[in-house]
């Protein structure tokens, strides 16, 4: 299934997926109840519904004239349609009207905004929806802008530097299926006090009942029937953590192959990986040596800019805490990573743990483990990456991961990829041409404030836009400096182990992010020298073609994470890389 979730502060005996619409205080209530009356009173004989006036009070924000001079307007302009004449009245209520309200709320506020986006979210994509690119138009367009920005937008670059920020890492966790991956990030989350106790043994017993006790710390994260019931993670999952030195946005990545896409998804936007390799009996030789998908995993990962890695050998507890078989399986491992895939011996560190009990995850506790490790837990490794600086000056660029319905639009979570973002600014969508107000910024690891920077994963609330007006794998920028679309760019690729050359002109399935599209590829050169086909373990330079329109595409400099691409052939990943030139 297709999502992005976020389960950090998630209270479980609360969570109700259909849980409607938005929040108001008693005093808000009162004035939108007063507004509906009188404006009922004033249109009273017009043919206008009570939930257009309802629609239309909350719209001017318990204006009542405005909302008046709107139905009044839209009745004649519906009669004068009826009697065949001229559509252009047909227009929705002006935006800046709306911007005033939102202005205010583009202060920064110490309230929670979990609280106050109270929205009720409807999915719209269940499934990894694919970009067919139908709606795009061969010729880029030069649009101006529908909606002004506002004046009152606060100065985010300089209150996020006067905040002296955490810094944050973005991490994904991959390995073969069943390795733990989604025990170990529960389990982290539940020792660093994100989750209580008491949401915790609910989650057990529900687990226990099933028969699946031993997946309750994975059911934090696998949150759908399916998964739950597949004993599975079926699409990444995003959470977050936070130690005493940084904060953690962590992607949770399916370890199943035919769920590779997730992954991808995952790592495109992780700076660092935990791989986790199941150390018990069979396990480790099917998911490791047999060639499963820690291999994939591992070549993935490098190939899509991630350079240092936390190797958690897990399960030891199966294992009776072995030193023999973890020293086993840290030459191997490591003797793969550093000379087959290219990681750097410095950029590697293996850890040995039990996720399910939680032993060298946080702090280390009694096990048979420390009679021979001395070593650090798993979150003093991860404390002692050092995250990249933020872009946050530069031009506004959203992903988006996942949409809803919301009252009035559309919420997006996904992540800031380079700028910032605040409520009450607008937003375009380039791939629809649509633009869009900011109604709420709800920052993954801070939901207080209303405003997000580069490298923040987001919920988004948006309205004056149809859900079906953005899509998964959109970019979302600002009119003055937009996201480039575009039909063919080149790039530089690294082939992994291939059957069979990649010829000039052959069609393959390109992922960026949650974009999914078919191209065609023409080689440019390989190891620097022209040429005609690629063959396995070669970095070539080549030019990629969508065959079905044209999509948003970001350069290496323009966006890191945006411009990282991944091939792939009947099903198999053969390539990935780094967009150079947009043609
Ligand atoms: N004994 C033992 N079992 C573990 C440990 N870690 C995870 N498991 C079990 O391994 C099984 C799979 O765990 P998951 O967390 O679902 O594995 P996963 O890697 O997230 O699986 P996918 O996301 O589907 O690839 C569950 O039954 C866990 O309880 C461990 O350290 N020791």
């Amino acid at each position: 299934m297709s999502r992005h979730r976020n389960v950090k502060n998630l209270e479980l005996e609360e969570y109700d997926a259909d849980e409607p619409v938005e929040e108001l205080t008693d005093e808000q209530e009162e004035q939108f109840r007063e507004a509906i009356a009188a404006v009922q009173e004033t249109v009273e004989g017009l043919p206008v519904t009570n939930k257009e006036i309802a629609d239309t009070v909350w719209y001017y924000y318990f204006d009542v004239e405005k909302s008046v001079n709107y139905l009044v307007k839209s009745c004649t302009a519906r009669a004068e349609e009826k009697n065949g004449k001229d559509e252009s009245h047909k227009k929705k209520p002006p935006k800046q009207e709306q911007k005033q309200k939102q202005t205010v709320e583009a202060q920064p506020s110490t309230k929670n905004a979990s609280a106050s986006l109270n929205v009720s979210m409807k999915k719209l994509n269940l499934n990894g929806k694919e970009q067919t690119g139908e709606k795009s138009k061969d010729e880029e367009e030069t649009q101006t802008p529908r909606k002004q920005e506002s004046s009152l937008l606060i100065d985010v670059p300089k209150i996020y530097e006067e905040s002296q920020p955490k810094p944050v890492v973005h991490l994904v966790v991959t390995g073969h299926v069943d390795s733990g991956k989604s025990t170990m990030l529960g389990r982290i989350m539940f020792e660093l006090g994100d989750v209580n106790t008491r949401s915790m043994q609910k989650l057990h017993n529900e687990a226990s009942n099933q028969g699946k006790g031993s997946f309750s710390y994975a059911w934090l994260l696998d949150s759908t029937d399916e998964e739950r019931l597949r004993g599975v993670t079926m699409d990444v999952a995003a959470t977050s953590f936070e130690s005493h030195k940084q904060i953690y946005e962590v992607g949770d990545a399916p370890g199943h192959k035919d769920f590779i896409s997730g992954m991808i998804a995952g790592a495109a936007s992780a700076e660092f990986a935990i791989l986790v390799v199941d150390s018990s009996q069979n396990n480790y030789e099917r998911g490791f040596l047999a060639n499963g998908q820690t291999r994939e995993h591992a070549y993935l990962l490098r190939a899509l800019g991630v350079s240092e890695l936390a190797v958690a050998v897990n399960k030891l507890d199966l294992m009776s805490w072995s030193l023999d078989r973890y020293n086993e399986i840290k030459a191997s491992v490591s003797d793969f990573l550093i000379r087959m895939v290219g990681f750097k011996e410095e950029n590697v560190h293996f850890i040995p743990v039990s996720a399910v009990s939680g032993v060298n995850l946080i702090e280390k506790s009694s096990s048979p483990l420390y009679t021979w490790y001395n070593g650090p837990t798993l979150i003093e490794v991860l404390d002692n990456f050092n995250p990249p600086l933020k872009a946050y000056r530069g031009p506004l660029r959203v992903s988006v991961h996942d949409t809803y319905r919301s009252v009035r639009g559309a919420t997006i979570s996904g992540r800031v990829e380079s700028g910032n973002i605040q409520n009450g600014q607008v937003l375009y969508n380039v791939s629809s041409q649509e633009d869009a107000y900011v109604k709420a910024v709800m920052r993954n690891s801070d939901p207080s404030v209303s405003w997000a920077v580069a490298g923040d994963n987001v919920t988004v609330q948006l309205t004056d836009i149809e859900p079906n007006q953005i899509s998964l794998g959109d970019i979302l920028s600002t009119y003055s400096d937009p996201v480039k679309r575009s039909k063919s760019f080149t790039a530089d690729i690294q082939t992994f182990d291939i059957l069979g050359p990649i010829l000039s002109g052959s069609t393959l399935v390109l992922h960026r992010g949650r974009t999914v599209a078919p191209v065609a590829v023409k080689i440019i050169n390989v190891n620097g020298k022209k040429a005609r086909h690629i063959t396995s373990r070669k970095r070539a330079s080549m030019q990629v073609n969508f065959l079905e329109g044209l999509y948003p595409v970001c350069t290496s400099e323009e966006s890191p994470s945006l411009s990282r691409i991944i091939l792939r052939r009947d099903g198999n990943t053969i390539a990935a890389g780094i967009v150079k030139t947009i043609l």
